[in-house]
């Protein structure tokens, strides 16, 4: 049964999980500055339909680096992010042809893309699949990626690395390296306190708190960022419900702040929460 995971009563496939985890992430209202049923947040280039153009165009890639692990799978650890990143690519290119040039999921696209990737690996050496031996194969493909790509980047181009010169912030890639250490300490201990969409927005609210998301402090410098994460940690702290949500949704619109890497990390959060 390579690359299905039996839980509970249905059996289920990671790369399902992940298109499922986007469209969940997608349709939870209200969502703080991000896209969501309701409005666009704080972005003018996207909407929900958008969005689910977006999904419809990644979806395929889920199980092609799911294969693209299972095949590799015997190969050392440092050699697989070299073999995953031209499909990690082609998936991202997908996703710009469906969306006009908007970047609608590059941070979803490499977090999920690497979690599938690293379930086929496991698959492949006939390991388990639980939520601690995926995290610590995406942290084993990602060894030394910060350095690489950050550390030794004289000049920078993208967000990512222009974040990293200015505030030692890793972004996406020092999140994966750490085997997604945020999800696992600011969510994943407390994914059963609630149920339904509030377990989500709980889970985004954690997140918003602990996570150096690279997107706010690109909108909103690191005031953009501790304002987000001192917001979401009163709101834990205080008590919440959907008007609360909806007033922080309005407060970040105003400030044009967008918690997108917290929102992927929701991604990736809702895909480990399903395995044992
Ligand atoms: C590494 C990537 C994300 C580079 O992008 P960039 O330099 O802009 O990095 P940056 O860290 O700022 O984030 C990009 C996106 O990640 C998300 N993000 C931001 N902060 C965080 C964080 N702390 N944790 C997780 N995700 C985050 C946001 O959505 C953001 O837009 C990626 O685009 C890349 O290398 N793509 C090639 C495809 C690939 O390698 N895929 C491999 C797996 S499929
Ligand atoms: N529901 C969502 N709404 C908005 N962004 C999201 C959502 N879910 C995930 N994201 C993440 O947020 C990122 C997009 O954020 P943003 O638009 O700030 O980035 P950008 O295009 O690099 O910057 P800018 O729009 O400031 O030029 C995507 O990479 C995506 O992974």
């Amino acid at each position: 049964m390579a690359g299905l995971l039996a839980t509970e009563s249905a059996v289920i496939s990671i790369p399902a999980m992940a298109a499922r985890a986007l469209r969940l992430e997608l349709d939870l209202t209200p969502k703080p500055g991000l896209v969501d049923r309701a409005n666009n947040g704080s972005h003018q280039d996207m909407d929900h339909a958008l969005f689910l153009r977006s999904i419809a165009a990644i979806t395929p890639w889920f199980s092609v680096f799911e294969l693209a692990g299972r095949e590799h799978a015997h190969k050392e650890a440092s050699v697989q992010l070299r073999l995953l990143r031209p499909a990690g690519i082609a998936c991202e290119q997908a996703m710009f042809a469906a969306t006009g040039g908007v970047n609608t999921h590059k941070g979803g696209v490499f977090s999920l893309g690497l979690l599938c990737f690293a379930a086929g690996r496991l698959q492949g050496q006939c390991q388990p699949l639980h939520a601690e031996t995926l995290c610590r194969q995406v942290s084993e493909i990602c060894r030394g990626l910060v350095a690489r790509e950050l550390a030794a980047r004289p000049q920078a181009v993208t967000a990512g690395e222009k974040q990293f010169l200015e505030y030692g912030l890793t972004g996406a890639r020092g999140e994966a390296e750490q085997g997604f250490a945020t999800v696992r300490r600011a969510v994943l201990p407390y994914w059963h306190q609630e149920q339904g969409e509030r377990r989500l927005q709980h889970a985004l609210l954690r997140l918003m708190a602990a996570n150096p998301d690279s997107n706010l402090v690109s909108r909103g410098g690191i005031a953009g960022l501790r304002y987000v994460q001192d917001y979401a940690a009163t709101l834990l702290a205080g008590g919440w419900d959907n008007d609360a949500l909806s007033e922080m949704d309005r407060a970040l619109m105003a400030r044009r702040l967008s918690p997108g890497g917290s929102a992927d990390l929701l991604a990736v959060a809702y895909v480990l929460a399903q395995l044992p």
